[in-house]
């Protein structure tokens, strides 16, 4: 049976990046998926606006929807003070897998927690089940017609605090219109467009801060 590009991004991650060396797995990725194979990570461009946006929140706890290899898993986690943690939601067993395999390979496994199933089942399950009281960052990343509905989905379980920070990746590319038109329109977020690059292409895209004002 052919090997997944996701199975070969892990591969030559583990022929090539340091083990327990979160930079050396990013930038392997990066020069895979820019040289070899496309890939859907935010990539280095959009990466930066990402390490800005989680050193600035500083978050205790932290939520990622779609984790996809693990990418931006190992960039958030690489960055989180200690005791603080990133919880990584993802819905196709295959990512799971490898994503599991690159976060533990990039020696960051003990910030991360990998659940894997669909978000709008695990949003609700956060607090009783993941001992989760609020959310202090969020990273959007997975199918763009669930950044709104899950979006909601968190204020309706009471997730997020004064201050919570969203972040989704891709309002431009593949786009986002109708998350972008609900959150800025919605008086209890104050938005913040960042304009970069769709990872690896010469491709406009964007990504979207919105903080929580209570
Ligand atoms: O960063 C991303 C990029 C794309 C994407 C796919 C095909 C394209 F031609 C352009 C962009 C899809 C994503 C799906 C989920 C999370 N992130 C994505
Ligand atoms: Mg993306």
């Amino acid at each position: 049976m052919n090997q997944s590009k996701e199975q070969r991004i892990l591969n030559f991650v583990l022929q090539n990046a340091v083990r327990g060396d979160p930079c050396s797995v990013l930038d392997t990725i990066d020069m895979y998926c820019s040289q070899k194979e496309w890939a859907m990570n935010v990539g280095n461009e959009k990466g930066l606006i990402l390490d800005k946006t989680v050193e600035e929140a500083n978050p205790s706890v932290a939520l990622e929807l779609g984790t996809y290899c693990g990418y931006s898993a190992i960039r958030i986690a690489r960055l989180l003070k200690a005791g603080a943690h990133l919880l990584t939601v993802e819905f196709n067993p295959e990512f799971a897998a490898i994503a599991k395999q690159m976060i533990e390979f990039a020696g960051v496994q003990d910030k991360v927690k990998l659940l894997e199933g669909p978000s709008e089942e695990i949003i609700p399950q956060l607090k009783k089940k993941y001992e989760v009281d609020t959310l202090d960052f969020v990273f959007l990343d997975h199918w763009k017609d669930r950044y709104t509905p899950d979006t909601i989905l968190i204020q309706e379980c009471n997730l997020l605090r004064k201050g919570s920070v969203l972040l989704a990746d891709n309002v431009i590319v593949p786009g986002a219109p109708e998350f972008l038109n609900y959150i800025r329109n919605n008086p209890h977020f104050q938005c913040t467009n960042y304009p970069s690059r769709l990872e690896y292409m010469k491709v406009e895209d964007a990504m979207e801060k919105a903080v929580f004002l209570g």
